[in-house]
């Protein structure tokens, strides 16, 4: 039987993305396109962008997750949490794309993987996650004498800094060298900082034009240094990913995943 997936924030750049995705595959079946009460796109059918009619027309009324198997959510933290509320009412399952959440907000979306099975992944592409592999052994292989730096660009309409996958990428080199991100993190320099605090490691956040997600994160030691790196020409890859994630949720009814259970780099 097909995925019945519903798709929250259907009018933005990733809703699109999904809407098309699901459409184009065949053991998927488009369920229901929510926006905020008060959307433009609000009784558009969610294929209009397309230039198609797909059946399905942008709703903002929550009861529409009703009867889905999986919501795929990239909007808001706020709006992911009254998402979160509504699929555990009707028990149905989540896919958390959204980047942005503070401490408490994570924990409330951990708290309601006991009700309801979620993945939740700041990148869900498959090229993003095979990086935070590299960088497990790079950042044990290079604990000592090497400096750490995250550089990412994005476009200019992203509202949160640094972005999700660049504190993801921070804090797998710092649990690879038995530190822990909030420790060691150093998110802005100006002025006169003195030199470089061993064992730090420092974010650099670029914004401009329609950049989709460039990653670095950069080792330097004296005498070299080590770049590696993520390039995102296509938001398809998160989109492809989503759906790998809801075929990975099809026979779960509880509990928290990321994408590297979704690609079993675990
Ligand atoms: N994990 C991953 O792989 C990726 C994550 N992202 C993340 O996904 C999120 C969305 O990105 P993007 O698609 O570029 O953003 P857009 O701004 O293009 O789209 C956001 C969508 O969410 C809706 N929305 C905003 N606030 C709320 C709310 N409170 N309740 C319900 N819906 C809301 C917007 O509706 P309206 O149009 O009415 O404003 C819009 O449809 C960001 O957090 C981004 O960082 C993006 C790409 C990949
Ligand atoms: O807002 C975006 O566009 C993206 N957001 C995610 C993030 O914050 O890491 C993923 C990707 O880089 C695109």
């Amino acid at each position: 039987m097909a995925i019945r997936i519903a798709i929250a924030g259907a009018s933005g750049r990733m809703g699109r993305m999904l809407v098309e995705a699901t459409l184009a595959a065949a053991d998927c079946q488009l369920h229901a396109a929510l926006v905020r009460p008060g959307s433009d796109s609000l009784g558009q059918d969610a294929a209009a962008f397309l230039g198609k009619d797909c059946g399905v027309a942008i709703g903002a009324d929550l009861k529409a997750l009703e009867g889905a198997d999986v919501l795929i959510d990239f909007t808001r933290p706020e709006g992911t949490l009254a998402h979160l509320a509504a699929c555990r009412a009707y028990g149905v399952n989540m896919i958390i794309g959204t980047t942005g959440f503070g401490d408490e907000e994570s924990a409330a979306i951990h708290a309601a993987a006991g009700d309801i099975a979620i993945v939740h992944a700041y990148n869900m592409s498959a090229g993003v996650n095979l990086l935070v592999k590299l960088l497990e052994i790079a950042g044990k292989a290079l604990n000592v004498g090497y400096d750490v730096e995250v550089i990412e660009m994005h476009h200019r309409m992203k509202v949160d800094a640094p972005s999700g996958t660049a504190l993801m990428l921070g804090e797998t080199v710092a649990e690879a060298q038995g530190r822990t991100l909030k420790d060691a993190a150093v998110y802005a320099r100006e002025g006169i900082t003195g030199a470089r605090e061993s064992g730090t490691i420092g974010f650099a956040t670029l914004r401009g034009g329609d950049v989709i997600g460039d990653h670095t994160v950069i080792f330097a030691g004296l005498g070299e240094r080590i770049e590696i790196s993520h390039k995102a020409s296509n938001r398809t890859i998160y989109a492809q990913g989503s759906l790998r994630a809801a075929h990975f949720l099809a026979d779960k009814t509880s509990g928290f995943y990321d994408m590297q259970d979704v690609l079993g780099l675990r």
